[in-house]
């Protein structure tokens, strides 16, 4: 089905890899953007008809059998999406009840008519918008409107991960405020981003020998794959705001499950050693690439390690309780800006106050492949070029990525390296096996934030 109804525009995709200073997209039929389109998506909105339908009799009990008729339209719905997508049609306007939907329509309808379909956009672009779609079915539904259908997932990756939990509870104990340390939980905390849902092939038992924290970066196995390592510059920012009242780290987080506890840790560490006043965390306002965490999975999170059996687990928990109602670990407002489909150099133009809200800090850490890829545009630069250049001016505060590389998106490697990785290892960019901590400065003047749009574009 998928494939006649492809090839009916086949034609117009190209048979070939992402070019060099092109945006992703599923154009390109050697791309990781089309394995996505084509085969991966179809399955996770497969797996959503199937949470749906598993979930039937406790839905019932729930709300009662009128439930039934949403998860009819609901599942209906998620069907025409995937033959939309299969089908490569246009991308339709939001007519509901979706709190973002004007902006979402304002960028549909400025976007190109070529680019308007889901293998010619740009691949973030089809991405979002498939999963913005998915949610509005439920939010136009009559029962289901808060219903998060990845969230069985998510507390299942961190159930699982008890052994994991416990051995980094025990290892983070008691660590100095110096570089080593902080290096390490760094590392550790990229790693996360590597073993997330669904690639949790990290074994556990292995771990479990481990509550050293020497012991457990070196089983993170990461630093012959560590292609960046800019955290000494990150350490340095840190440490020329020692003394100030008021330090802020924004975290712009990723997955929930065991990503979302080494989050926790690295916040701690952070708070405990005066390395920041106020950790802000940023989460996802609605259900995204199916393990993003929301607000609501960081309070499942907290109480599920307070409740957890393993003592050590639990004080980590009760802990971050306490810095939580202490205002110290803080959760941001909720925005629709990191559920959109924009690069984050527009975050200035489209979400001012947000842009704002960073002027103020010391530090922004993005944490994960699609925050990358925001942050670059979803864009292939020349893998040399500086970090600071691709960011198009997005420098609100100091900036740090932290991820592991999940699609052909990069920049900043030495000359050669790319090259070189791709005859030793063709799958490099897309096994989650290489990480980069990159890092650059906040522009130094802000002051083009009062004077109105027109002048600064002028
Ligand atoms: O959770 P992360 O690190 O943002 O990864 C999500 C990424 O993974 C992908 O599924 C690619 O594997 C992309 O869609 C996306 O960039």
């Amino acid at each position: 089905m998928l494939r006649s109804s492809i090839s009916s525009n086949e034609s117009e995709l190209l048979d070939a890899a992402t070019p060099r200073h092109s945006l992703l997209s599923g154009r390109f039929k050697q791309s990781f953007a089309y394995v996505t389109l084509r085969s991966r998506m179809p399955g996770i909105m497969l797996q959503v008809i199937q949470t749906l339908q598993s979930k039937q009799p406790e839905l019932v009990q729930e709300y009662g059998e009128e439930v039934e008729k949403d998860l009819r339209v609901i599942i209906e719905s998620v069907e025409r999406l995937k033959r939309e997508l299969s089908r490569d049609t246009q991308f339709t306007l939001f007519h509901g009840n979706e709190p973002d939907k004007l902006e979402w329509n304002a960028f549909l309808s400025e976007l190109p008519h070529p680019k308007r379909s889901y293998f010619r956009a740009c691949w973030m672009h089809a991405e979002c918008y498939l999963y913005r779609r998915l949610y509005s079915f439920f939010e136009n539904s009559r029962l289901l409107h808060n219903f998060d259908y990845f969230a069985d997932l998510k507390q299942e990756d961190l159930k699982l991960s008890g052994v994991a939990m416990q051995s980094l509870a025990v290892a983070t104990r008691g660590l100095g405020k110096n570089f080593e340390s902080f290096s390490k939980l760094m590392r550790i905390n990229l790693w996360s981003n590597h073993y997330e849902i669904q690639l949790s092939a990290f074994s556990h038992e292995k771990l479990s020998n481990y509550v050293d924290i020497d012991l457990m970066a070196q089983v993170a196995g990461l630093d012959k794959h560590l292609l960046i390592n800019e955290s000494t510059l990150v350490w340095n920012c840190l440490m020329k705001a020692k003394g100030q009242k008021q330090i802020v780290v924004e975290y712009i987080c990723d997955n929930a499950g065991f990503e979302f506890f080494t989050d926790l840790l690295l916040s701690e560490y952070l708070l405990e050693h005066g390395l920041a006043t106020q950790v802000r965390m940023h989460v996802k306002a609605i259900p995204w690439y199916i393990s993003d965490v929301m607000e609501r999975d960081v309070e499942w999170t907290v109480s599920f390690l307070m409740q957890h059996k393993q003592p050590m687990v639990s004080m980590v928990g009760h802990k971050l309780a306490r810095m939580m109602a202490e205002q110290r670990l803080v959760l941001a407002p909720t925005t629709h800006f990191w559920t959109g489909p924009q690069p984050y150099f527009v975050m200035v133009d489209c979400n001012i106050e947000l842009y704002r809200m960073f002027t103020g800090s010391q530090l922004a850490i993005f944490k994960g492949d699609l925050n990358y890829r925001k942050l670059l545009g979803d864009y292939i630069w020349d893998s040399a070029e500086e970090f600071i250049t691709c960011l198009r001016g997005f420098r609100p505060c100091n900036i740090c990525a932290m991820r592991t590389v999940k699609c052909e998106v990069i920049c900043g490697l030495p000359e050669g390296v790319a090259d070189h990785l791709l005859r030793v290892d063709p799958q490099w960019m897309i096994s989650g096996n290489y990480g980069v901590i990159q890092y650059t400065d906040s522009l130094k003047c802000n002051c083009y934030l009062s004077s109105p749009p027109s002048k600064r574009n002028s």
